[in-house]
């Protein structure tokens, strides 16, 4: 199989070389300042070892800054948590091939995914710091700026969930709707925008038509008879999804909206909830970001949001939602080398009826993010990693993209020459894996 060459910054026109010299440099230099900002209450709080540690986390970004700015060799891995060795290996591979290995020069998405380790390595090495989640108050803050919003979705939610024998055709709208919405709020991550605010501040509901414009693949319906077949096929059986999740705050709140949407009106019977088990990206939802949201609506003064936590916490309570968060999604690896290093994920995957994918990285990870033109094949693109039937909910925020059709090429280029890069469009794209 002949494959294009991996994105990289060495390409000094495209987005990689943008967001390596100019977008990660910006996010190392958040985290000096959220640690110049906490380093008085760490001292007082654990006192002069732990403000030892802060000052050594201050150091360790500094040293990244210069690194990547100087396009430093990337080197192995030194603290305990439990990946470095398959880091180290994968690192070492690449040595022993003679692949490059140093900011600009090697794969956009290794080195992408390197920093985020590096910045974590950073914390781990510490006794006192070694669970901070140094991006927690950039999410906190973008959920929190987007509260009127999440009251409008959380109250038409609780409308359309407490309407009964809802006729075939609403059924299906409402589907499209809860796609769209956890689509778009996708616009809300913070690794694109360094960290400044990205909340949601219109009404969600409001903005779903005009956005039907800036859908530039939409395979909603494909998804929807594919679902109605596998009920139609066995009446009875149990229909497992998975919601491979991407960003926390808003986004998180419109997938999980789509979760319970498709548990209340048992499009499924079980559905998986996959988070990063690190700080990633900036704004990826780990375990503590869900909690923290569910402690929001748990503590908030309205009935609709105890409501909804109530239903939320039942699922998970009742097996319905299992929530998880494997290593594989932290590991520099795309989903075609998924079945050689978490084989026990890809098996899990393989159970599933149909896997839903978030957001920008998951489709880089899917496709490999690799140079394709905008025609190939997205079957081919995703190089064999085929465990069951997939749709990806994503903005574009990266220059790759598979099999997009000239007239929609056109119009969005049109409308914005940096089209592919700056969230504002988005598809809902489809792969079936074909029956046996
Ligand atoms: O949260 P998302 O949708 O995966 O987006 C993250 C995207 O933002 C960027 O970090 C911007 O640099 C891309 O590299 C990445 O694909
Ligand atoms: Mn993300």
């Amino acid at each position: 199989m002949s494959l294009p060459p991996p994105l990289s910054a060495k390409d000094k026109n495209s987005f990689a070389y943008e967001t390596v010299k100019d977008r990660l440099p910006l996010i190392v230099t958040r985290i000096v300042d959220f640690l110049a900002r906490h380093r008085s209450d760490i001292l007082h709080d654990f006192g002069e070892d732990a403000d030892r540690e802060c000052k050594s986390c201050i150091g360790a970004m500094d040293k990244l800054r210069y690194e990547i700015a100087r396009d430093k060799p990337i080197v192995l891995l030194g603290d305990q948590y439990p990946d470095v060795e398959i880091w180290n290996r994968c690192l070492q591979d690449m040595r022993n091939k003679g692949q490059a290995l140093s900011w600009f020069q090697s794969p956009w998405l290794l080195v992408e995914c390197y920093m985020y380790r590096c910045i974590m390595q950073a914390f781990y090495l510490t006794k006192h710091m070694n669970t901070t989640d140094p991006f927690y108050e950039m999410k906190q803050r973008s959920f929190l700026a987007s509260e009127n919003a999440a009251h409008t979705l959380l109250s038409q939610l609780d409308n359309d969930l407490q309407m009964k024998n809802t006729e075939e055709s609403t059924l299906r709208e409402q589907f499209s709707t809860y796609m769209e919405i956890s689509l778009w709020g996708n616009r809300c991550d913070l690794s694109l925008s360094a960290g400044s605010d990205s909340s949601q501040n219109h009404d969600p509901f409001h903005q779903l038509s005009e956005l039907k414009q800036c859908l530039l693949i939409n395979h909603e319906s494909d998804v929807y008879q594919y679902i109605v077949k596998q009920h139609s096929d066995d009446f009875n059986h149990d229909i497992y999804f998975d919601l491979i999740l991407d960003n926390a705050g808003f986004e998180l709140l419109g997938d999980l909206c789509l979760a319970d949407f498709l548990i209340s009106k048992r499009l499924c019977s079980r559905l998986t909830l996959h988070l990063k088990m690190m700080p990633w990206f900036v704004s990826d939802a780990t375990r503590q970001d869900l909690d923290w949201l569910f402690s929001q609506l748990e503590k908030s003064q309205s009935e609709i949001w105890q409501k909804t936590v109530e239903r939320w916490k039942e699922h998970v309570k009742n097996g319905q939602w299992i929530i998880t968060a494997h290593q594989f999604y932290t590991l520099p690896f795309d989903y075609s080398q998924m079945r050689k290093y978490s084989s026990d994920l890809y098996t899990s995957l393989t159970n599933s009826h149909l896997l839903i994918f978030k957001g920008d990285l998951n489709y880089r990870k899917l496709v490999g993010d690799l140079k394709w033109n905008l025609n190939d094949k997205f079957d081919y693109a995703l190089r064999g990693f085929h465990p069951t039937s997939l749709v990806v909910l994503r903005t574009l925020k990266s220059d790759v993209q598979l099999e997009l059709d000239e007239q929609s090429i056109n119009y969005a280029k049109n409308l914005d020459s940096n089209w592919m890069v700056t969230g504002q469009f988005g598809v809902i794209q489809w792969w079936k894996k074909p029956d046996v």
